[in-house]
């Protein structure tokens, strides 16, 4: 199975106009898209169910006429509105909108609680500013109605491409999309107001959804399953690498153990916890299998490189944020180890972003920033701060280090710097329990000790963490996180 596309709506736009140029009209596309919107439709109703479609003034409103003429076929009972004047529907909608043989309402007349479904066809991707006046008023009365809503596209007042609400959203039960799910569909808030997302085909190929240009995936197995490491029968430990993971002093060990006990659980032949001499007792006493080494400050970490057999490296859990931890990245990046820098590795860098800038693009690097560390690194460079879409965001900060970005949280986005983009969405809250991250970057430079590329071992690292706390639940700690990896591996390499 190919890894899911995820198309932005101007990416979605070019790839329905090369399928009308390629000959399928685009009533034909409005004709399927609106069947298949019916077809969900009449899964949710009952025989003589009373429907009202609520159209808006463009194509989303026209797919909204072929649901109600579809849907009145049946032997549904259907009532449509609509948003504005059918005289000025243009196109397609147009077309659409002459297949109706019954009565077109106000929108403002529908009366939304008498229905046992709602179809929402106001606005898709097009919509364009906030919603005000009677599109507003109709999504407040839609929602407050509290019967369930059957999007079409994507429920009406979401901006498709960054998920952001636009004032006032629908909250639907379900959504039909049309070829591929959109940014909104993934991204937070947007997800939260889809309900279930079915994806429709309404005949457009694949090659033609790849041909936008488009690198933007759901994070999910097949976009890395096949990069998976698996040890050969006749591996030994150094095959399956080596990580390191930098401790903080006395008082702050347990971050670095977490990412270590990660790094071993998902694989990587060996690790060790580099200590600084002060804190060797308190990491002796809590370790096993993973083995321990003195390291003083950024001129112990360059010995301690030397050796070769050091492939991957955790930088940042309870380091400080100080010069030390800055100039110990700085050994780190210079010494070309596959590295994931997390926490104070990059709060030290607080408005020191130039510093990092292209720093990461001879070597394999992920950084691992939630919101407020994303914040602080790049304090001053609002080229990157301020676009709306997180997934730019992530974009920019990859191409302005040269590192792969995991921008973290319920929808966390991996951005690779050559504009592979991955959004993952297999999480729990319960994941935001301390030490969390902590455990993520171990197993993403432990994914990397053995050979994974960045970004695969980033997507392959987010995905198995978030299936690993999902597969938890309530009263995760991070300590139990390492210990769930077994199972959710033993699923994926079956
Ligand atoms: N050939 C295609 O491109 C296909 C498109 N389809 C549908 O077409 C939709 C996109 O159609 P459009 O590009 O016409 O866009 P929409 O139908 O999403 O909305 C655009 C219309 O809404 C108005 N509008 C935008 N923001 C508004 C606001 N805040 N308040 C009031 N009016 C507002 C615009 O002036 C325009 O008339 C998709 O979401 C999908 O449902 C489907 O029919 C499948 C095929
Ligand atoms: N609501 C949520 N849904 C899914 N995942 C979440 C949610 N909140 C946090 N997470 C995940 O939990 C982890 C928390 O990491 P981080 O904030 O660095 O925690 P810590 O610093 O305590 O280790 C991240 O992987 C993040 O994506
Ligand atoms: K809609």
């Amino acid at each position: 199975m190919p890894p899911e596309l995820v198309l932005t709506p101007r990416e979605m736009r070019q790839a329905d106009a090369w399928t009308i140029e390629s000959g399928l009209p685009g009533i034909e596309l409005m004709r399927r898209a609106g069947h298949a919107v019916a077809r969900a439709a009449a899964e949710m109703l009952t025989k003589e169910a009373r429907v009202i479609v609520a159209a808006g003034p463009g194509q989303n409103g026209g797919d909204g006429f072929v649901v109600a003429t579809r849907l009145a076929g049946m032997g549904h009972r259907v009532s449509l509105g609509l948003l504005g004047e059918v005289g000025r529907l243009a196109g397609d909608a147009a077309l659409a909108a002459k297949d109706w043989k019954g009565a077109v309402e106000p929108v403002e007349s529908l009366p939304f609680a008498e229905a046992d479904l709602i179809v929402d066809a106001l606005f898709g991707t097009g919509l364009a500013r906030d919603l005000g006046g009677a599109a507003r008023v109709a999504v407040e009365r839609m929602n407050a109605s509290g019967i369930p809503v059957l999007a079409v596209d994507l429920p009406s007042g979401l901006d498709g491409e960054t998920g952001r609400v636009r004032g006032l959203a629908v909250k639907a039960r379900r959504t039909v999309t049309f070829a591929a799910r959109k940014p909104c569909h993934v991204l937070m808030p947007g997800r939260a107001f889809c309900g279930e997302v079915e994806v429709a085909d309404i005949g457009i190929p694949r090659v033609t959804l790849e041909a936008t240009g488009g690198r933007l995936f759901a994070n999910a197995p097949p976009l890395w399953l096949d990069r998976l490491p698996k040890p050969g029968l006749d591996f030994h430990k150094y095959d399956r690498g080596h990580t390191l993971v930098v401790s903080g002093g006395a008082t702050r060990t347990g971050a670095a153990r977490l990412a270590a006990r990660a790094a071993l659980r998902i694989g990587s032949g060996l690790v060790t916890v580099a200590s600084p001499p002060e804190a060797l007792g308190v990491n002796a006493a809590h370790l096993t299998a993973i083995m321990l080494r003195g390291c003083d400050g950024p001129e112990g970490l360059h010995q301690i490189l030397q050796d070769a057999r050091l492939n991957a490296l955790v930088l940042g859990p309870a380091l400080g944020a100080h010069s030390g931890t800055r100039a110990m990245v700085a050994v780190a990046a210079h010494a070309r180890r596959s590295l994931v820098l997390d926490a104070d590795a990059l709060t030290s860098f607080e408005g020191l972003a130039t510093e990092l800038h292209q720093v990461f693009r001879h070597a394999p690097a992920v950084l691992t920033p939630h919101d407020g560390e994303f914040r602080r690194l790049f304090k001053g460079h609002p080229d990157i701060l301020d676009p709306e879409s997180k997934i730019e965001r992530a974009h920019r900060a990859a191409a302005y280090t040269g590192a792969v970005v995991v921008l973290k949280g319920p929808d966390t986005v991996i951005a690779a710097p050559d504009g592979r983009a991955a959004i993952n969405e297999n999480g729990t809250p319960y994941l935001g329990t301390a030490g969390s991250g902590d455990t993520l970057c171990g197993i993403v430079a432990g994914l990397m000790a053995q050979g994974l590329p960045a970004f695969e071992a980033a997507c392959a690292g987010v995905w198995i963490h978030a299936e690993a706390g999902a597969s938890f639940g309530p009263g995760l700690i991070a300590e139990d996180l390492a210990e769930l990896i077994p199972g959710v591996l033993r699923t994926l390499l079956r």
